[in-house]
């Protein structure tokens, strides 16, 4: 293996590069980058005040396998120092709101909000759970995460409180999303344990293993829900970037759209605008539409069912407002579709990151999300709707659901077009004919990042690594 081509520079494709860099096995890694800086969507506005906004991800989660390694690439890379903890025990970790029948209901937590009615279900929490150990187990390979929720906990928590979760995790509609793919481990402890409650109390299933490093160590001892970095997200990808710089072996290429890929006799030539580059190995990091029309005709099948993944748009606006305006402290609330369909929930970003505020004055900074699924519906196409349509949306939510009647003293808009791939049902099938169309045509082509395998920062970082490993070998 001489070369390995990395197709996209966000968080997915930085990953593998990383993983790449760390073997001595492969001599020449070139990282492809379409736009004009690499990282994808994590992208973070820092002010010249000190004030950090985030139009991306905010908080990774340290728990599992893949938050391990996330945070063990977090000490490799030096950046241990920046980390910004948020504990299990801090407000912004207890208290999440959804915003039902025009007000806010705080949902319950602990052994009392379990045992008690909690508005705005009609019954205590401990009853649906205690219930769903006599529920027989599904027949299905499938099944939509509205589905099987109503199933196993009822419709009331199917269409109130996972109906928001899916619009606050994935953008979108818990009635198209996939339980197998979305929530892999509910479908498999109803699987091993014929309950979700038996399988989150006894496990379901041997999960990857990853050896906690110092920082990972620590999140444990201190109990970490999530963390962010003193100068945003964005600075995980810078600091890859610079450690790939470093290491002397990875060509970095910004504004190099990939415009095509063919066969060549021994691996691929990557065709950009301006000229050819030729590779043993690719690692497409692409979103799976990009990547189905970089193909050539010859992967037909592949291009097809790559084009299957669908997606939905976001719209986020950062809002900052002087003083300390809020009704409520926590993470931010959501919003069921029953409720409004094209406004998905609020951030209470200054509760969780107050370290992200401008140093001088009070300040609360929020992030509205819009559209997802509903995005089309709501406000037609990304390209129509206007800047000043999703702002007043937004304050007007803000006023609505938080009886915050100034304006915000900072704004940014920003439309964020397909941005979340959507694991609609059979999306596992999907995946594993794409996998199985490669393997039997020896092609030199693995795909990684949030396309396939999980969404979330971490899950990508550990797509990456995972195919560097299948790729040179375990233990490279
Ligand atoms: C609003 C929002 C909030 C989120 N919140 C969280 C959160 O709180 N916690 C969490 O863990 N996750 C969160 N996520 C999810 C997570 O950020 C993403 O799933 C992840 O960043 C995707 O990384 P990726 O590398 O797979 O894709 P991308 O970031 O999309 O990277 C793909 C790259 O490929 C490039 N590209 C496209 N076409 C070409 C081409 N032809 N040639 C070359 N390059 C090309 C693109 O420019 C891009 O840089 C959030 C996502 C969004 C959008
Ligand atoms: C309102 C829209 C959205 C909010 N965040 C996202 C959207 C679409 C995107 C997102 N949020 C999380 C992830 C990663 C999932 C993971 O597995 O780590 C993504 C892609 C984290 C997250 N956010 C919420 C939950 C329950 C989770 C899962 C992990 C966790 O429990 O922390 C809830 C939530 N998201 C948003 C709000 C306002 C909100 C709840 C109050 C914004």
């Amino acid at each position: 293996m001489r070369t390995v081509a990395v197709l996209g520079g966000g968080i997915g494709g930085l990953a593998a590069a990383f993983y790449l860099c760390r073997s001595a096995q492969v001599p020449k890694v070139v990282v492809l980058e379409s736009s004009s800086r690499f990282g994808g969507w994590l992208w973070s506005t820092r002010r010249s005040d000190g004030a950090v906004f985030e139009h991306g991800p905010r908080g990774i989660r340290p728990a599992g396998a893949v938050g391990r390694n996330t945070l063990n690439m977090v000490d490799d890379l030096g950046l241990a120092g920046e980390v910004l903890p948020v504990p299990n025990s801090h407000v912004a970790s207890k208290n999440r709101y959804l915003y039902v029948k025009g007000r806010l209901h705080r949902l319950p937590s602990g052994i009392s909000g379990l045992l008690r009615t909690v508005p705005p279900f009609s019954r205590p929490l401990l009853m649906s759970v205690a219930t769903e150990i006599l529920v027989k187990k599904g027949t299905e390979d499938d099944e939509s995460i509205h589905s099987f929720v109503s199933r196993r906990l009822g419709k009331e928590l199917a269409d109130i409180a996972v109906d928001s979760l899916c619009r606050g995790v994935f953008a979108g509609d818990c009635k198209a999303l996939s339980v197998r793919s979305c929530f892999p481990a509910l479908y498999k402890a109803e699987q091993h344990r014929g309950s979700l409650t038996l399988g989150l109390l006894l496990g379901s299933g041997p999960s990857p293993v990853v050896q906690p490093g110092p920082l990972a160590q620590r999140s444990v001892k201190e109990s970490w829900a999530q963390w962010s970095l003193r100068q945003g997200v964005q600075s995980l990808p810078e600091s890859i970037t610079e450690y790939l710089q470093q290491s002397g072996r990875v060509q970095l290429h910004k504004e190099a759209a990939v415009k095509h890929i063919s066969p060549s006799d021994s691996g691929w030539k990557v065709h950009l605008e301006d000229g050819v580059i030729t590779a043993d190995h690719i690692i497409s990091a692409l979103p799976a539409k990009a990547l189905s029309s970089t193909l050539p005709s010859s992967c037909h099948p592949l291009i097809q069912e790559l084009q299957n993944i669908s997606t939905a748009t976001v719209a986020v606006v950062n809002l900052e407002y002087d003083g300390s305006i809020l009704p409520v402290t926590g993470f931010g609330h959501l919003v069921p579709s029953s409720e409004d369909r094209g406004l998905l929930g609020v951030v209470y970003d200054s509760v969780f990151f107050p370290q992200h505020n401008r140093p001088n004055g009070q300040t609360t900074r929020l992030t509205v999300m819009m559209g997802g699924a509903w995005f089309q519906e709501v406000f037609g196409a990304p390209e129509t709707v206007t800047e000043e349509h999703l702002l007043a949306k937004a304050t007007e939510a803000v006023r609505c659901h938080l009886g915050v009647t100034s304006s915000p003293s900072w704004s940014r808009v920003a439309v964020h077009r397909d941005c979340i791939p959507q694991y609609h049902l059979k999306h596992f099938q999907r995946v594993e004919s794409m996998r199985s169309f490669i393997r039997k045509n020896n092609l030199p082509l693995s795909l990684i990042g949030s396309s396939y395998d999980g969404v979330s920062v971490s899950d990508v970082i550990f797509s990456g690594r995972t195919a560097v490993e299948e790729l040179l070998g375990r233990g490279f």
